[in-house]
Formats: structure tokens, sequence, C-alpha cells
């Protein structure tokens, strides 16, 4: 076997990449990239590790989610803190109601890159190169703006830097206070059928800080009480861009990807061969691989062994997308396997990406029934194979967009139209991200 280094991945074979016309252009970004300062540091990546080898042993939950992609055009503070709030929201109604320390980690930040079914694009009988995401080409509907750009891996880098600026403002500045839970309380709520359920929990988490208050504990004593974590991710596709942000730490001596705490592989990139299972074998990261319905056990000890050569806790989260039809299939010939072969990972659950299809309105969408029952057949399987359903991946957005059908509000095929705003795959919005929120704690709670 050869030796991993940084670059090795360019002598493998590789999916989803761009074609840049100018590789002196390339080749100057990459060299700017890999002298500006890291995003994210080496001993945080190990602290999120620390807490996915507790999830991994079955003691907590993970909550990943944020944009499908992150957009340039769509850059702006209240988008960053709406997506931030909706998961602190979901993240204290799982913690509270299903007794459960949840890890939170951003799709943001980061997530600029996108992987895609097909190379060319049709509209009205034009056909143009894909959209591969902002840090790559333009989602404008023209052949120059199609064309990928390097100079975007600067812009994303420069959105990425002030993103995670604002976020640790949010997390460690005081907007995270539990005393301030009553203050989440935002807009979406009103006339939502779950607005009375959490105004209670937000209650009695009143009452029970006010008792703690009393006796002593508050956020002077535990700082957790006004602050919290929020981890980074994003699905390390360019790497070009990732190459350029791996560091050696200083402190270990061992490649960090300091583009975010967790990158993962998606599902069409993770070929054994291939590229991005090569970069991701070297980089000291905590991170995650995407697992659809073709994956087969076998397949699947070659990939966890390839990425997790040591079976480390809190190494490896497999990100299962198998479709609400499919999962029962599936899944459980795939738990049964890791857990009899003793490999030590996070299972966590995409139910979005296995549920996607063609309104008849034209819009891409996803039907809030089929991603509940996902996650539900997700959490049975696990509860039936004595395995740990250690987590939840979304693509979801704090603002109010109508992309997926159903929930709360019954969004129909026709609703589509008023406030699909995603570039590329359907979220879920604030209302139905909290009901999955309720949903899951009541499965995580202890029995
Ligand atoms: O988010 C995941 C993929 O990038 C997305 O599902 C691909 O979408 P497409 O099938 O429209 O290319
Ligand atoms: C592309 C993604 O998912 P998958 O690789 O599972 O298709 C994604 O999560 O953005």
């Amino acid at each position: 076997m050869s030796q991993w280094s940084i670059d090795s991945w360019r002598n493998k074979p590789i999916l989803q990449q761009p074609t840049y016309p100018n590789q002196a252009e390339l080749e100057s970004v990459e060299k700017q990239l890999a002298t500006n300062p890291p995003l994210v540091f080496a001993a945080e990546t190990r602290d999120l590790r620390a807490q996915l080898a507790n999830v991994s042993q079955g003691k907590g939950f993970l909550l990943q989610g944020g944009d499908c992609a992150e957009s340039f055009a769509e850059f702006n503070a209240p988008k960053i803190r709406d997506t931030f709030k909706v998961m602190l929201q979901m993240a204290i109604v799982m913690t509270y109601s299903g007794r459960c320390p949840v890890t939170k980690v951003a799709r943001m930040a980061g997530q600029y890159a996108k992987p895609r079914s097909g190379d060319m694009e049709t509209i009205d009988g034009v056909s143009l190169p894909s959209y591969r995401g902002d840090i790559i080409n333009s989602f404008e509907f023209t052949e120059a703006a199609r064309v990928p750009d390097p100079k975007r891996m600067l812009h994303a880098y420069n959105n990425s830097a002030a993103t995670l600026n604002l976020l640790r403002a949010f997390a460690q500045g005081g907007l995270a206070d539990l005393k301030e839970v009553n203050r989440w309380n935002m807009g979406f709520l009103e006339g939502n059928p779950l607005a009375a359920r959490y105004e209670n929990l937000c209650n009695q988490i009143q009452n029970a800080l006010e008792f703690m208050d009393v006796i002593g504990i508050n956020k002077t004593t535990h700082s957790t009480l006004h602050e919290t974590s929020l981890f980074t991710s994003h699905e390390a596709l360019l790497l070009n861009y990732e190459q350029a942000l791996t560091r050696i730490d200083t402190l270990t001596g061992k490649p960090y990807n300091c583009s975010a705490h967790m990158l993962w592989i998606g599902e069409r990139t993770r070929q054994l061969d291939h590229a991005h299972v090569e970069f991701f074998s070297g980089i000291h990261n905590p991170i995650g691989v995407k697992i659809g319905p073709s994956m087969d056990g076998d397949e699947l000890i070659r990939l966890i062994d390839a990425l997790n050569p040591h079976n480390d806790h809190g190494r490896l989260t497999l990100i299962t997308r198998m479709g609400a039809d499919t999962l029962a299939d599936k899944l459980p010939a795939l738990l049964r396997r890791v857990k009899a072969e003793g490999r030590n990972v996070v299972w966590s659950s995409d139910p979005m990406h296995g549920n996607t299809f063609k309104a008849s309105s034209g819009f891409k969408t996803r039907n809030f029934d089929a991603i509940l029952s996902e996650i539900q057949q997700f959490f049975t399987a696990h509860e039936q194979e004595g395995t740990h359903a250690g987590g939840v991946h979304l693509e979801m957005t704090g603002q109010h967009v109508t992309e997926c059908t159903g929930g709360a509000y019954q969004i129909s095929d026709d609703d589509l139209a008023q406030a699909y705003q995603t570039q590329c795959d359907p979220r879920l919005n604030a209302d139905q991200v909290l009901e999955m929120a309720f949903l899951i704690a009541d499965h995580i709670k202890p029995k």
C-alpha cells in the first residue's frame, strides 16, 4: 500500500470534480488558501471527537443539520442566526424531553460544494453544465456562470470565516443563555400546534433554572448554562480546497483538515479505491460517510476499516440515507454485520436524501411523512438489533421556506412555489424541524 500524504489523493480516480479552464489560476488560489489561517483548531475537532466517542458508546445523540447548499447571494446575519436558533431549539427539546446530551454540528460555514446526478442541466431545450455549489460555479443559468472559477474558493473561505465568527459569538456571547430560552420563541411558532408543548417545556426549564439558582448553581458557577458548543461540518467534496486547508497540528504532529470540525464523504464519492477515501484516511478529524441502499455488508466493513483502522470510538459516523420504502430491507442487515464484527461507529440517519422526488408542480421536494417514517424506522431497526441510534442529519433552515410538503401546516404541491429558495435540495423549515425534534426526543428518552 502506498504512503498517505496530503496530496496522495491526486493519484487516485476521482468523481464529481470541476474541470477548471485555467490551471495556473487554480494553483495560485490553492497556494493562497494554503497560507491563509485555518478556520478551526485541531484541539476543537478533538473535543468533537470525544463527544462523538460518547455517542458511539450509547451515551449521547448527534444533531447535524443546516443548508443543503450555502449560497453567496443569501449570505447574511439573520439567516445564520435563524438556523443557529432552530438548531438550539431542537437540541433543547431533545436534551430536556429526551434526557440525553446532544452534540450539535452545523452544516454551515463551508457547505458550498454539491455532487450532482447529471453533468448537464436542461431548461427549455437549452443544456448547460450543472450547478455544483457556489464554491465551484454559479447557480445562474447562463453559459458564463456555469464555468468553474477557482477564485470562488477564496470567496467560500471568506464567507466560512465570517459565518464561523458569528456562530462563535452566538454560542458564547449570551444568545445561547438558557435563561433566554423563552425569548427564542420565534414568530413561526404562533399558530403551530406544537407551540403549547414547546412553551410548556420552556416553563419547566425556567423553573428548574430558578431552583438551581437558589441552591447556588448558575451561569457564574456553570458556564454551560450561559454558553453552548456548536461545531461545523460540510461535505469535503472539492479536494483542492480541502487539501489547502489541511495542516499539521503542532501539538500532535498529525494532519487535521482545518476547514471544519467534521467532514463527510458523500454517497457518490465513497468508492474504496478513489480519491476521497484516500484523503479522508489520513486526516484526524471526526469524519462521516453517507451510506445508501446499494451498500452491502462486506463493502461496508472494508470501508469502515479503511477510514477507521484503529477502530476508535468517535472517529467515524455512518450516515444512512436509505429511503423510507427501502430502509427496513437494507438497514437491519448492516447493523447486525457491523455489530457482529465489533466495529465502533456512530449510526446517524439522513432521512432526506432517500426521499426526494419531483412534485407535479415541477419542484424537487420531499414529503414530511416520508422523512418522519424513515426516522421512525431507523429507531425501530436499532431497537430491534440492540444498537444505538446515535444521530440525525438534516437539510433544514430557520427560514420560512416551503420546500418539503406536509408538516403541521400541510404544505401542498401547489404551495411549494410560495417560498422555494434552495439552490439544490429541499430543506425542512423551522416548524417541520421542531415537530421532528419532539418525535426524536420521544425515541431517545431512557426506557
Ligand atoms: O444534496 C445532494 C445532491 O447534491 C443532490 O441530491 C443532487 O441533486 P440532483 O439529483 O438534482 O443532481
Ligand atoms: C449530497 C449529499 O448527500 P448524499 O451524498 O447522501 O447524496 C448531501 O448531504 O448534501
